[in-house]
């Protein structure tokens, strides 16, 4: 790869001679391949006794594994029964950093296409809230993918700006991160296209975003709240300028210092990851805390955090498809929107005039008198939760078929079935005399 010379210049300026070398060296080494284990359906224990691919573990991250090039973790089964998420390896020190607690309520406000929600989700275990958003209509499509696959039940995934967002949740959040759009010149060796649209203008036009980003989003940090800011990016003006600008204009917050890993260069709390100095892509984060407190903010904390009715019954179609299907009994909070029904986290998240792709956890869909349960609601059950299941071998033939969305022999009790992959769970299907009538979504094919 031939980097232009005005990148090389601005990078020159920041390391010493030594170092810059080591930099231009790192462009030669091989590509870094890493996943994320989902802790929502399997402990890191668990995964490692049954995983296919040699995994070596990454030292900020207690769930994350390089793996080796020529293996295709996404290509297996277990990908798609949401078992773990690929993920670059720097990409998970962020939310290492903002660490969200069970309970927090969260904001992701550039989220898609989710690897960090999803990590954000892990630490909940579903928990808490997230609001996770996205400002592109065309990447929440995706996101909500990502969600649904990780079998995430506590997220509202929305599709706003930070004006909007600012405007309807004030004092809001106990974590915010922001994971901000960037000129990506720490992603030049994993995508090229990166680098093809990289331009000192770029810089320039990503960093005005960034601080514009910030400036707003305050509103919506609660007092004694948490905000990581990170980019996938070496310049100056888009990370240490736009948190410092930031800090400058907002005086009620202190930086909180980073948690140290090997190689990690690191000032208070701020934090850059070099590709020379780790395995991993380039990346920067920053981690603050506001500190300012009036008495009116705890009156609005307390009227923001109201615990939903947990006692609502769900609807009867609903509670007969539980009466015949399940060996659970889910009681929440429910809502029926656009014939679509959702259990909603148990913290109320008021979203009246936000755009809204998902709340909570969808059941599924009511049509007409049927109650038709969703690809979704299959991805966050155990197989426990069900009456009847298939097991398909993780290295059957049926289980790629299955995905594949073709129809399969299999002996079961006839009726609707969960469909395993190894005891976890990747789909629904209905067994008639051995045939397995395929339910996988068109949408989710295996390629
Ligand atoms: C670096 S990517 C996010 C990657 C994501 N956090 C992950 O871990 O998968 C930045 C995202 O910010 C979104 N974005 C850009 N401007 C935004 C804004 N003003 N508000 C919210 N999202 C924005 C982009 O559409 C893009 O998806």
């Amino acid at each position: 790869m031939k980097l232009k010379e005005e990148f090389l210049e601005k990078i020159r300026k920041q390391l010493s001679k030594e170092e810059y070398s080591k930099f231009l060296e790192s462009y030669k080494d091989e590509k870094i391949s890493s996943l994320r284990v989902n802790t929502l359906k399997i402990s890191v224990e668990e995964f490692l006794k049954i995983s296919p691919f040699k995994l070596k573990k990454i030292p900020w991250s207690e769930d994350g594994f390089y793996f080796e090039n020529s293996e295709r973790p996404s290509k297996h089964p277990y990908y798609h029964a949401g078992l773990f998420y690929i993920q670059e390896a720097s990409a998970m020190s962020p939310v290492n950093e903002l660490t969200p607690k069970k309970g927090d309520i969260v904001l992701d406000l550039c989220a898609a296409p989710g690897g960090k929600t999803l990590q954000i989700a892990s630490k909940l275990q579903n928990t808490g809230v997230i609001i996770t958003n996205d400002i592109s209509t065309g990447r929440i499509k995706p996101l909500v993918k990502n969600i649904e696959l990780a079998g995430i039940k506590n997220a509202y995934v929305i599709n706003e700006n930070q004006y909007k967002i600012t405007d309807k949740y004030k004092k809001k959040f106990d974590k915010i991160l922001i994971d901000a759009p960037c000129s990506g010149e720490g992603m030049f060796r994993k995508d090229e296209s990166m680098y093809k649209n990289w331009s000192t203008d770029e810089v320039e036009k990503y960093s005005k975003l960034q601080s514009e980003i910030m400036d707003v989003i305050d509103e919506s940090l609660k007092e004694g709240g948490e905000l990581v800011y990170s980019t996938c990016t070496f310049s100056i003006e888009e990370n240490e300028n736009t948190i410092n600008i930031f800090m400058k204009k907002h005086g009620d917050y202190n930086f909180i210092d980073i948690k140290q890993y090997e190689g990690f260069v690191i000032s208070g709390g701020i934090s850059r990851l070099w590709p020379h100095k780790i395995k991993g892509e380039g990346h920067f984060l920053a981690h603050v805390r506001k500190t300012s407190f009036h008495e009116h903010d705890i009156k609005e904390i307390e009227k923001n955090t109201n615990q939903l009715n947990l006692d609502n019954k769900p609807p009867e179609i609903f509670e007969k498809f539980m009466e015949n299907n399940l060996n659970t009994k889910f009681v929440g909070t429910f809502e029926i929107i656009n014939d679509r029904l959702y259990m909603l986290p148990k913290i109320k998240i008021d979203t009246s005039g936000i755009r809204v792709a998902r709340s909570g956890w969808l059941l599924g869909d009511i049509k007409k008198k049927r109650f038709v349960p969703s690809q979704a609601f299959a991805m966050g059950l155990r197989k426990e939760d069900v009456k009847r299941t298939i097991n398909l071998p993780s290295e059957s033939v049926e289980v790629i078929k299955y995905l594949k969305c073709e129809t399969i022999k299999a002996s079961g009790e006839d009726g609707l079935n969960l469909i395993l992959v190894d005891g976890y769970p990747i789909g629904w299907g209905k067994i008639n005399k051995n045939t397995l009538k395929n339910m996988y979504p068109a949408s989710w094919r295996m390629q």
